[in-house]
């Protein structure tokens, strides 16, 4: 979202014309399920941008860490602790599962079984979301534009973050999308909306005591928003030849991302992709390209991407963002005459319309890194 919806996937700032491209073609999961042995054209990779598993397949498989916010209940010593966990992940990997967040299990389970529902829908009654023009809601897909090879997925966007205006928050309701199917849907996405929002006020004092700052660090800069995008990885009968999710940065502030039991999701360590396992009920936290600005660095944004398999996989990224008008800039707290600013202001809207690569993976952060 990405973006690129958040950042990773947002169509209409991906495609940089006014075609509406999701309305010339089916949608990936509709081809899939007419029966088909080998993938599509538009859909194979050049062998650079494909999966190499020997890169990753040598030598012992290191797992991202998992934290328990559960051991911060007795006060002051799990507090602390779990900080430094906190602090060593961002540092050593960006991310990490948190568990015992808080939101509960039953919401989750819901919600991404109305997701996983939605897709299961008759393709015909999946086109009544079908995003479109101008819209950034509804089903889609990701990185549109002319001449891009296509990832293995469809999107389901609940939040639409491509709009000028930051949206009202007196709408009595968490998602842009209305999603009346299947039956009972809305609703457990919305219990989902009010717990998952909890969760990223939470993690925003998290993040900001990490940094060794107050608990309102952040937010008192950074008006605090959030949305949900979620993407559905249909089966795919050659996986080597395609990408679910090409290699990106999440373009917020930090990613919560839900997964369900299946494989995918790989993050890059040292040079070398990780895949992660999944976690019953955890959240993968992420650190996307806002929060590597203003902690100067400290903090960097991790490079992640999904590789497609035999079976369908469906998840639920949340992504911490702020408002469109917020200047993102190095905080003075993190700046010194050792460690000047590395990074010019950017306003989040502008941000937001700077695309990420279509090939070759380049970390968009980078177009704004001082002394380039
Ligand atoms: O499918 C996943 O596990 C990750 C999705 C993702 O990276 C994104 O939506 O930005
Ligand atoms: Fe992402």
């Amino acid at each position: 979202m990405g973006l690129d919806i958040p950042l990773a996937h947002s169509p209409n700032m991906q495609s940089g014309n006014s075609i509406d491209t999701t309305k010339l073609e089916d949608l990936l999961i509709s081809v899939v399920e007419s029966g088909i042995d080998q993938v599509p054209p538009d859909y194979i990779k050049l062998p650079h941008d494909r999966v190499s598993r020997s890169l990753n397949s040598e030598g012992p498989q290191e797992q991202i860490p998992v934290i328990d916010l559960a051991m911060m209940e007795d006060g002051g010593p799990g507090k602390r602790q779990v900080l430094a966990e906190i602090v060593r992940a961002c540092e050593d990997w960006g991310c990490f599962h948190m568990i015992n967040h808080g939101v509960p299990a039953a919401v989750m389970d819901a919600a991404l079984d109305a997701i996983k529902g939605f897709f299961a829908l008759p393709a015909a009654e999946r086109e009544e979301y079908r995003q479109t023009k101008n819209a950034g809601k509804g089903c889609g897909r990701s990185y549109t534009g002319q001449g891009v090879v296509r990832d293995w997925n469809n999107l389901l966007i609940l939040t639409d973050f491509s709009g000028e205006e930051d949206r009202k928050s007196d709408r009595g309701s968490f998602y842009d999308l209305v999603l009346a199917k299947p039956p009972g849907a809305q609703e457990a996405l919305e219990n989902y909306g009010q717990s998952v929002n909890i969760l990223i006020e939470r993690s925003f004092s998290l993040v900001s005591e990490a940094l060794g700052q107050t608990p309102e660090f952040l937010t008192r800069k950074h008006t605090s928003r959030f949305g949900t995008v979620t993407t559905h990885y249909p089966p795919c009968p050659q996986p080597d030849l395609v990408m679910g999710l090409r290699p990106h940065e999440d373009g917020g502030i930090f990613t919560l991302i839900h997964l369900d039991e299946v494989p995918g999701l790989e993050v890059l360590k040292d040079e070398r992709w990780v895949p992660v396992t999944p976690v019953a009920h955890s959240f993968v936290f992420m650190i996307g390209d806002l929060l590597q600005i203003i902690s100067n660095d400290r903090f960097k944004s991790v490079t992640h991407r999904v590789v497609a398999g035999p079976i369908a996989r469906t998840v639920m990224g949340n992504f911490a963002v702020t408002s469109n008008d917020s200047v993102i800039q190095p905080a003075a707290e993190f700046c010194s005459d050792l460690k000047p600013p590395a990074f010019r202001p950017v306003v989040f809207l502008d941000y937001k319309k700077k695309l990420v690569g279509t090939g070759t993976h380049s970390k968009r952060v980078e177009a704004y890194r001082l002394g380039q």
